[in-house]
């Protein structure tokens, strides 16, 4: 979706206006100019809303993500079929306004500058017509940086991979990504369809591309970028030295032993002798399998995929397999989904949107005001998108796919995306309970029951065995599987592991649901809010806060935490985890007032 922000503030402008207060120091802060500088606040808020319901919102910030469209447009020819001039000089124009002083790009925006950052937009910027013009223009800042700090063979595994697509970097220099693997029984731990979700889906496109060790047209600008991105020519490269090399600047987990150990049995054995007669047999049956998986995900995603990696690539993979199929056609005009343009020019998001789950938080906002009254038409309308964002089937043979039920869930972003996740669900149920307590006449019918029980038993599907809660499924291998992550750019990734977060919201939801219908699958929920409530004290650090994992960080981890043990019943008197938590928050206020964290902190624990 493209969507300027003003144009909304435009077309939603509020109908009442309110004088603006300056509170100054002296001014005695009452409840009425709180009231009013709320109500002004949501006033604005308001006009913000698009017509279907939701907030849209700039959820962009990898900067790696707009390049692999460029590359996966550029090798099925759809460039421009699918960017206008328009788009292109709005994109060229953001990653100049990303570029850092010392002319690389980072992973993220903010982030110093990477071998895997500057690697991608520099190809970006020539593959979109950009020139080199001069030595001081912007590419060849990028270009000299590339050179400086080892060349392009330095780029991590998901680079290698990419250039290798895009025939800037040979296969060879890559460590193998077996489809073979896909083909093991499934009720061994190694096999990929239990591995975390998103993983298992990026390594599965990238599996099939390099099991056909697919190379895009090699036009004469991807033939001047080989030289280009490498300090040697490009036929004098040392693809078993480049292999394992990565930019220090990339490296944030080196490999260990066992991984170095693993990936060199894999080179030197196992992918040559699968290479070889008889094997070559199994490759193909590899392969077909893996098409399978790709199709079916494209289906059952109307072809938004999970996120844009695995768009990307599966719209490669289907455009390999027939470039005039329907697959691949039905592909193009779902890119839009994932693009936003603001001031500093177009991105690509990291994902479709973040509707649902964001619909759902603002909805609790409005709620916890007493000002509903004043708003009844823009909840009607949430609460309409938080109603029609139900996913309300589960997949066809969704457990053949290795997909965990959908029926009753809501997603991150929207029901095409058609991905349920735990919390997303969860505060989802949260909002629509609140809701359910306000008179229908000024906020719409509430949920019907049926659905609320069929959320409630999706959210219970997703329950791990020790009442925790992780993100998409539950937690189906084993952490020492970790070993087979060959990327040096991001952990944890194999095994969809619990969170405090995801467990909190679900605990939350549960405890209002179980208010309302106490007598719903009763035993189930009370031993699920017990064991839940059990997790989030045991996961309580040292110092009084808990690690988030899916924000920054430790402020984040402590909120989410905080939330479900004062839903569960604990207050500062009755519970020391309550009282250590508030110790460690007031320790990290800032002299301003406000809180505020690094996103290193994640990285750093
Ligand atoms: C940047 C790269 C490498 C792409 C990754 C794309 C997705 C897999 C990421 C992007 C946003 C993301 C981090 C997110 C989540 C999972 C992984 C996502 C979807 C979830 C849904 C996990 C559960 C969390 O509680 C919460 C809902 C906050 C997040 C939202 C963002």
């Amino acid at each position: 979706m493209v969507a300027i922000l003003c144009q909304y503030a435009k077309l939603n402008a509020p109908s009442t206006h309110i004088p603006t207060l300056k509170l100054e120091n002296t001014i005695e802060v009452t409840e009425e100019i709180i009231s009013a500088s709320l109500t002004r606040a949501l006033n604005q808020y308001s006009t913000l809303q698009a017509h279907d319901g939701h907030w849209p919102g700039d959820y962009s910030g990898i900067l790696f993500i707009m390049p692999i469209f460029i590359f996966s447009l550029y090798v099925t020819g759809s460039l421009n079929i699918v960017l206008s001039f328009e788009h292109k000089h709005e994109i060229c124009r953001y990653i100049y306004n990303q570029q850092n002083e010392d002319g690389g790009w980072g992973k993220q925006v903010l982030g110093p500058s990477t071998m895997f950052g500057t690697c991608m937009n520099y190809v970006s910027l020539m593959l979109l017509g950009e020139k080199l013009n001069g030595d001081l223009d912007a590419l060849a800042k990028g270009r000299s940086w590339i050179i400086s700090h080892g060349s392009a063979t330095a780029i991590p595994q998901w680079g290698k991979i990419w250039l290798s697509i895009i025939g800037v970097y040979d296969w060879s220099g890559n460590n193998p990504i077996i489809p073979e693997l896909w083909l093991v029984p499934d009720f061994l731990p190694i096999h990929p369809g239990r591995f975390w979700c998103y993983t298992r889906l990026v390594y599965m496109s990238m599996a099939y591309l390099y099991g056909i060790k697919f190379v895009g047209p090699l036009t004469p600008t991807i033939l001047a970028l080989r030289e280009d991105l490498h300090s040697v020519p490009y036929t004098n490269i040392d693809w078993d030295k480049a292999r394992d090399s990565c930019a220090k600047e990339d490296l944030h987990y080196p490999r260990s032993q066992a991984q170095n150990l693993i990936f060199g049995c894999l080179n030197k054995f196992v992918e040559p002798i699968l290479n070889c007669w008889p094997a070559n047999k199994l490759r193909e049956r590899a392969l077909s399998n893996l098409m399978k998986h790709i199709h079916y995900e494209d289906e059952t995603t109307k072809y938004v995929g999970i996120c844009p990696i695995t768009k990307a690539l599966n719209m490669i993979c289907c455009w390999v397999e027939n470039p005039n199929s329907d697959a691949f056609k039905q592909h193009l005009p779902r890119f839009y989904d994932y693009l936003w343009l603001a001031e500093d020019g177009m991105k690509a998001q990291v994902y479709d949107g973040c509707h649902s789950w964001e619909i759902a938080f603002i909805i609790q906002a409005y709620c916890s005001t007493n000002l509903i009254g004043k708003f009844g038409p823009t909840i009607k309308k949430a609460h309409e998108f938080m109603k029609n964002s139900q996913v309300l089937s589960n997949h066809p043979n969704y457990e053949r796919y290795y997909r965990h039920r959908s029926k009753g869930s809501w997603t991150l972003s929207s029901v095409d995306n058609g991905w349920s996740v735990s919390d997303c669900t969860a505060e989802a149920v949260k909002a629509l309970l609140l809701l359910s307590k306000i008179s229908p006449d000024l906020v719409g019918d509430p949920i019907k029951q049926e659905r609320l029980y069929d959320a409630i038993d999706c959210i219970l599907s997703f329950m791990n065995k020790d009442g925790t809660f992780s993100t998409y499924e539950s937690k189906r291998t084993f952490s020492w599987l970790e070993v087979l992550n060959p990327s040096e750019s991001f952990r944890n990734i194999v095994v969809d592991y619990p969170s405090v977060e995801c467990t909190s919201s679900v605990l939350d939801a549960l405890i209002i649901f179980q208010e309302v219908h106490p007598l719903y699958r009763r035993n189930e929920v009370e031993k699920c809010i017990r064991d839940a409530a059990k997790f989030i004290e045991n996961n309580q650090k040292n110092d009084g806060s808990w690690y988030g994992t899916w924000a920054i960080c430790f402020t984040y981890g402590t909120m989410f935490a905080v939330r479900g043990l004062v839903a569960a019943g604990r207050t500062y008197d009755n519970s020391y985890p309550i009282r250590k938590a508030c110790t460690f928050l007031l320790s990290k206020q800032q002299s301003t007032g406000g809180w505020g964290e690094s996103y290193l902190s994640s990285h750093n624990e």
